[in-house]
């Protein structure tokens, strides 16, 4: 018996590929897919930033920077728009909240600020060296960037407006954290319509070992589909090249 295969453009007519996923494959139109970087910034990426700081392994994130660029590769080459999410606040953090807001009480960033005064003003803050993205995954030509202030990509940004405008449906998912901003951003993705797929080596986690697996299996279970790096690259590098 063949295999359902999910497809978000059916009335697509340029060619397509099948992903490789779980639950089931995903045909992916590279005229309206999108992969998402999320939060691939010194903050949640490198030794010295907040992350680091307030106590997380950011040991994995090397790797998961490796894979990523080859991610990106493969999509820039068969014209998949690149969206480069960028997690933070103002340099005052007006846009961080008052203690009217649970981001307030609940950012591990501005407790960690408190709690340690001399590092004020260091953390995700727009201008800085933690909220810039890490020099690995440096954004190249056509590859957009959106600023976000809360954990979900949709909120207070311009995310669902540069998508819609573009018609993409797929949302593939790299970044950090996994179980935070990611799966944050693909559930609201969900409820908005949109396709997301889980490349999960391509993810990393905030937390114990099991906060990626719940990940994972929520995403299969409720939420869209997983995936992996390397099924990407061998389903969408047999995509023509962008003319
Ligand atoms: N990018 C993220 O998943 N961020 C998670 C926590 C935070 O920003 O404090």
């Amino acid at each position: 018996m063949n295999e359902h295969i999910v497809d978000p453009s059916p009335s697509g007519t340029g060619p397509s590929a099948v992903l490789p996923s779980r639950p089931e494959p995903i045909r992916i139109d590279p005229a309206t897919t999108a992969v998402i970087v999320v939060d691939m910034q010194n903050a949640y990426a490198s030794k010295g930033g907040y992350v680091d700081e307030a106590g997380f392994d950011v040991g994995p994130a090397a790797s998961v920077a490796g894979k990523i660029a080859d991610v990106l590769d493969t999509a820039r080459a068969a014209g998949m728009p690149v969206i480069f999410l960028q997690n933070g606040w103002d340099a005052d953090y007006t846009e961080a909240g008052t203690p009217l807001s649970p981001n307030w009480h609940k950012s591990n960033a501005l407790k960690t600020m408190r709690k340690r005064p001399e590092l004020a003003g260091r953390f995700l803050a727009r201008g800085g060296w933690d909220y810039e993205l890490v020099d690995a995954l440096t954004p190249k030509d056509g590859d957009l960037r959106v600023h976000k202030p809360r954990y979900s990509a949709f909120f207070n940004s311009q995310l669902d407006s540069v998508l819609r405008a573009r018609g993409i449906r797929t949302l593939i998912f790299t970044g950090i954290a996994t179980n935070v901003c990611v799966e944050s951003t693909l559930r609201d993705g969900f409820h908005l319509e949109y396709f997301g797929v889980l490349l999960e080596d391509a993810t990393h986690h905030l937390g114990p070992d099991f906060m990626q697996q719940a990940t994972v299996y929520n995403v299969e279970k409720f939420f869209g589909w997983v995936s992996t790096a390397a099924d990407f690259r061998t389903a969408v590098s047999q995509l023509p090249p962008k003319a």
